[in-house]
């Protein structure tokens, strides 16, 4: 019945959509409408494919008698009696949240799973008689969960509207308002939660959301691209997904080195950036003479002082506050020339004069060098490059900091390091816009566009004679298509200063006290989901705990939610991981596993010269295994290339070079079988089967202990395998064959 409610309203989509590209417009405004309502039409019409897998997963009986069906969409029949509720309405709640000990009126809740339209199993939870005795906050649903964790990996993530537990509903479900921190060890599901968080936000606060935007950031292009199905897959595609680097239109990022990383994300690099534009604020030592048309003027080096002084009250930006030390710079100078030059003084002279002096090339070049215009990259260029500046701006940096930050030698044009980002981005915000000439070239240049677009339109308008009033004005806009059609994350992904209404962050503990001044940047309400696990921080420059990095800026304003349950890891890998995460500190509680596979994890002792051929079989046998799933080799960074090299050697072990890809090349590289990857870009990530190589380079090259290898280790949700030479590390001794 709700399958052929669905095929009705899609039947009765395409047939509107038919009769629509029939529809021939009279004129452009029809025309465009006709295209407005297509476009409503298709995005109907997405939806509506979109929810065919799993329609419906859930039944709610309450001790009323009363029925509901829970599922992606709201379905109501012809009289507008609902037959399906959306998961994200508050009628769906108990669905996810009801317990044995609190089961509010629920009498019974039931999973349903479906395949191809038709019922495969259902899975009652019932809270009246002696079924109460159950314990309270236990894992629900629980075939529809294990049959969904132990499918085999696709290499993009999925989402879990069927599956939801209570502890992950309470944060998707969570007010909209300050910043929610959710801190959960690997695999409890914070990706995923955060995800279903974002529609559910959507859905709930859709008029404000829509206009102000939703922004996920997370740690990497393949991460962004393993999760960019969940939204859509949930009838939500108006969201901007990047990472930090990605945060700046126009500017592509790549990767620093560690050390060089950790000083730029440094919260000092802050008053590094403010003194370096200070530093273009200059005062000469002496004089500067100036020969305007045979009459000498000299520049006071106090004239230059009260200039500066007043452009820096003027509280603008560096560039924005440019025109108000040019004004006052050139109100003494216009009075010297006047006065020396034997000319009456008067307001209007003194204006003229002024407007002369400031189309000097001479006065001009004078003020360049005095307070000259900057963009964000030639701040930064100057700063990674001129030694003067260095020293005069990056006092609180020692020496050695100071000479490593030389080392990034950037040219305006970059090439930029995602550490960069933030620090262009605290530059933008000091320097502002520059009101470049040609800047206002393009914008003459568009309005006389528009001007010829409008009397174009005029033109069409009176030849069609109509016989009703048409604004040409409107009809040369919107024929245009201009800012009508662009959508709200196109015009906040374009936007630098865009304000979103909420922001998403996953991995966050990544983030470096810099990038977290950016990201904060983006969203003055504070409206964030912050979701990450302090255990795996990776970066230098990352969090050591929430309050670190959250009080700065929102002191005593941000509220802590915990996930203890761990959907990924089988029980025996987890085991493994324990070992690894109590090195980290001993304090720390694993999460725990939900599932086990009754597979031990396996380490394989090598000699150096058997390596690769070991590592061959290895991939080799897993493959074969894994007819349809996903496996990945997590390897110390310094020897991806060279492995990716050996495995995709024709000559090497059989495997065929198409399924392997190499993470670092390739942001879709988990379409492969076989995937080469460093510990960072596998960060989030998850595979049926990894092969963890040579576990003490790997915590020999972490800045962070043990982190990293908690992070490999905790990847697979089957199957582990260490493969190494020479000694296991200590971290993984029970393993030890
Ligand atoms: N309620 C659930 N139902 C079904 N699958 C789930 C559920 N919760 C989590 N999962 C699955 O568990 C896996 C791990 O989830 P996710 O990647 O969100 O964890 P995470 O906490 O972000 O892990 P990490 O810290 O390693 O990044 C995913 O495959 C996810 O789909």
């Amino acid at each position: 019945m709700l399958y052929d409610r669905l095929d009705r309203l899609r039947d009765r989509t395409t047939t509107r959509l038919a009769e629509l590209y029939k529809q021939r417009g009279f004129n452009h405004q029809a025309v465009w409408e006709r295209e407005a309502f297509v476009d409503r039409e298709v995005e109907r019409m997405e939806r509506l494919l979109g929810v065919d897998r799993g329609l419906c997963f859930g039944r709610l009986d309450t001790i009323e008698g009363s029925v509901s069906h829970i599922g992606r969409i709201a379905l109501a029949d012809e009289e507008y009696n609902p037959l399906l509720i959306d998961w994200r309405a508050p009628a769906a709640e108990p669905f996810y949240r009801a317990t044995a000990a609190n089961p509010g009126q629920l009498a019974r809740r039931r999973h349903i799973q479906v395949r191809h339209r038709k019922v495969i199993g259902v899975d009652d939870e019932v809270f009246v008689g002696d079924a109460q005795a159950a314990p309270a906050g236990s894992i629900h649903g629980e075939a529809a969960l294990i049959a969904s964790l132990n499918a085999h990996r696709t290499g993009r993530m999925s989402d879990i509207v069927a599956t939801i537990q209570a502890e992950q509903d309470r944060i998707i479900r969570a007010p909209l308002k300050g910043i929610l921190v959710v801190q959960g060890g690997p695999g409890t599901g914070k990706t995923v939660a955060a995800l279903h968080r974002a529609a559910y936000l959507l859905y709930t606060h859709r008029e404000q959301l829509e206009r102000s935007g939703v922004l996920v950031i997370g740690p990497n292009s393949t991460f962004m691209r393993y999760i960019d199905q969940v939204l859509p897959s949930l009838g939500e595609t108006g969201v901007n997904l990047t990472t930090i680097g990605g945060l700046l239109p126009g500017i592509e990022a790549s990767a620093d080195d560690d050390a060089l990383a950790q000083l730029k994300g440094d919260l000092r690099m802050a008053g590094v950036v403010a003194a370096a534009v200070r530093y273009h604020q200059r005062v000469p030592r002496k004089p500067v003479r100036l020969e305007i048309d045979g009459v000498g003027l000299d520049l006071d080096p106090e004239f230059v002082r009260t200039a500066r002084t007043r452009a820096r009250r003027s509280r603008r930006s560096h560039n924005e506050a440019r025109p108000v030390f040019v004004r006052e710079v050139l109100r003494p100078l216009a009075l010297q020339y006047l006065e020396r030059s034997g000319q009456a003084v008067d307001d209007d002279e003194l204006a003229d004069m002024r407007a002369e002096l400031a189309d000097h090339p001479d006065v001009r070049s004078v003020l360049d060098d005095l307070w000259p215009a900057l963009s964000p990259q030639s701040l930064l260029a100057a700063l990674f490059s001129d030694p003067k500046l260095v020293s005069a701006a990056a006092r609180s940096l020692d020496p050695e900091e100071r000479h490593l930050l030389q080392r990034s030698g950037r040219s305006q044009d970059g090439p930029w390091s995602e550490a960069d980002i933030p620090l262009l981005d605290e530059a933008a915000e000091l320097l502002g816009e520059i009101p470049d000439e040609t800047a206002l070239a393009a914008a003459r240049r568009a309005e006389q566009e528009r001007r010829a677009e409008q009397e174009f339109a005029a033109d069409l308008l009176t030849g069609l004679d109509l016989g009703f009033p048409v604004d040409a004005s409107q009809v040369a806009e919107r024929y245009r298509g201009t800012p009508a059609s662009t959508t709200t994350e196109q015009r906040a992904a374009q936007d630098r200063a865009w304000a979103y209404g909420h922001v998403i962050i996953d991995e966050a503990q990544e983030l470096s006290p810099m990038a977290w001044r950016m990201v904060m940047r983006r969203v003055p309400s504070k409206s964030m989901t912050v979701v990450g696990d302090i255990a795996q921080t990776s970066a230098v420059a990352g969090a050591r705990s929430w309050s670190a990095v959250l009080d700065p800026h929102a002191e005593g304003r941000w509220r802590l939610q915990t996930l203890s349950v761990n959907y990924r890891t089988p029980a025996e890998v987890m085991k493994v991981a324990a070992d690894v995460l109590a090195s980290i500190d001993p304090s720390l509680t694993p999460p725990e596993s939900v599932r086990s596979t009754g597979e031990a994890p396996s380490a394989v002792p090598v000699t150096p010269d058997r390596l690769d051929d070991r590592l061959a079989e290895l991939v080799a046998v897993d493959l074969d295994a894994e007819a349809e799933g996903r496996t990945a080799v997590i390897v110390p960074s310094r020897r991806a290339e060279d492995v990716y090299a050996r495995l995709t050697d024709p000559g090497g072990g059989g495997i065929p070079p198409e399924t392997v890809a190499l993470g670092t090349r390739d942001p879709a590289a988990l379409d492969a079988r076989l995937v080469v990857l460093t510990v960072n870009q596998a960060k989030g990530l998850e595979f049926d089967s990894v092969i963890v190589m040579e576990p003490a380079e790997i915590l020999a090259e972490s800045a962070r202990g043990a982190t990293d290898l908690y992070v490999a280790v905790t990847r697979p949700t089957q199957h582990l395998t260490v493969l190494y030479t020479g000694d296991l590390p200590d971290e993984l001794a029970s393993l030890a064959p």
